[in-house]
C-alpha cells in the first residue's frame, strides 16, 4: 500500500455481482473497500449492513474494509461489523450520545476508530478525542448519495485538519470523502489528505485500473 490509499466506494458498485466487483477494483491498485452504511434515519437512504460485509470476507476479501456508519444510534452495530469483519469503523459525532465511549467501544472491538464530520461540522470536537483516533473522515458532499459534487470550502477544512492531527502526534489517516475523482484529487491531497474515497468516479468508468492509475498520476505531481 503506498502513502496515498484510494477507497473506492462500493455504494457506486453494482450490487447483483458485488463481490465481483470488489475483486475487480482492488486488482486494479485500490488500497480500501470503503463500505458505506446508511439506515434511512440518520440519512435519506438505505444500504447494507454487516451481513454483507462479512460477504464480502468470507468471498476472499483481504483488504482493509473502512466501514463508514451514517446510522444513528451507533453503538449496537459496532460489535456486529468487528464480528463481521470490519478494519476501521467510523461515524459521526453528531449520531452518538457518547462520542468517547463509542470510540473506545471500536478499539475494544479490535477496530481501528474514527469521527466523520458533515460539510457543516466543525472540527473542534476532534482535539478532546484525538487519543482515540485513527482516521478522521471530512465530507466533502451531505452524505446519503453518491455522484455529488465536490463541496470546496471542504479544502480550507483539510488544511484545519491536517495542522490538528500534526501537532498531535497522533498516526491519524485524514480521509475525504464525495466528489472526488483523479481532476481535483492533487488539490486535496496537498491540502493535506492522504486517503480518498470515490465512488462513481471509478465505479462508473468502464475501467477501473484506467481511472486508479490516473489518480496516482495526479497524486505523484504533488
Ligand atoms: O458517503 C458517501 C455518500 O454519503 C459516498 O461514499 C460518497 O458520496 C462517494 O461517492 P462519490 O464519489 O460518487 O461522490
Amino acid at each position: 500500500m503506498s502513502d496515498f490509499w484510494i477507497a473506492p466506494s462500493i455504494l457506486s458498485a453494482n450490487f447483483a455481482r458485488l463481490g465481483e466487483e470488489v475483486d475487480n477494483v482492488l486488482a486494479a491498485g485500490a488500497d480500501v473497500v470503503h463500505f458505506d452504511v446508511m439506515d434511512n434515519h440518520y440519512v435519506p437512504n438505505l444500504t447494507f449492513g454487516p451481513m454483507v460485509c462479512k460477504a464480502l470476507r468470507d468471498h476472499g476479501v483481504t483488504a482493509p474494509i473502512d466501514v463508514h456508519l451514517m446510522v444513528q444510534p451507533v453503538d449496537a452495530l459496532i460489535g456486529m461489523f468487528a464480528e463481521a469483519g470490519a478494519s476501521y469503523i467510523t461515524f459521526h459525532p453528531d449520531a452518538s450520545t457518547h462520542v468517547d465511549r463509542s470510540l473506545q467501544m471500536i478499539r475494544d472491538a479490535g477496530c481501528k476508530a474514527g469521527l466523520v464530520l458533515n460539510p457543516a461540522v466543525s472540527p473542534d470536537c476532534l482535539r478532546y478525542v484525538m487519543d482515540k483516533l485513527d482516521m478522521i473522515l471530512l465530507m466533502s458532499v451531505n452524505p446519503g448519495f453518491g455522484g455529488q459534487k465536490f463541496i470546496p470550502s471542504t479544502i480550507d477544512k483539510v488544511r484545519e485538519v491536517r495542522q490538528l492531527i500534526d501537532a498531535s502526534g497522533y498516526d491519524i489517516r485524514l480521509e475525504v470523502d464525495g466528489g472526488i475523482s483523479a481532476k481535483n484529487i492533487a488539490e486535496i491531497a496537498a491540502a493535506g489528505a492522504d486517503t480518498f474515497v470515490a465512488g462513481s468516479a471509478i465505479f462508473n468508468a468502464d475501467d477501473y485500473k484506467t481511472v486508479i492509475d490516473d489518480m496516482r498520476t495526479q497524486l505523484a505531481s504533488i
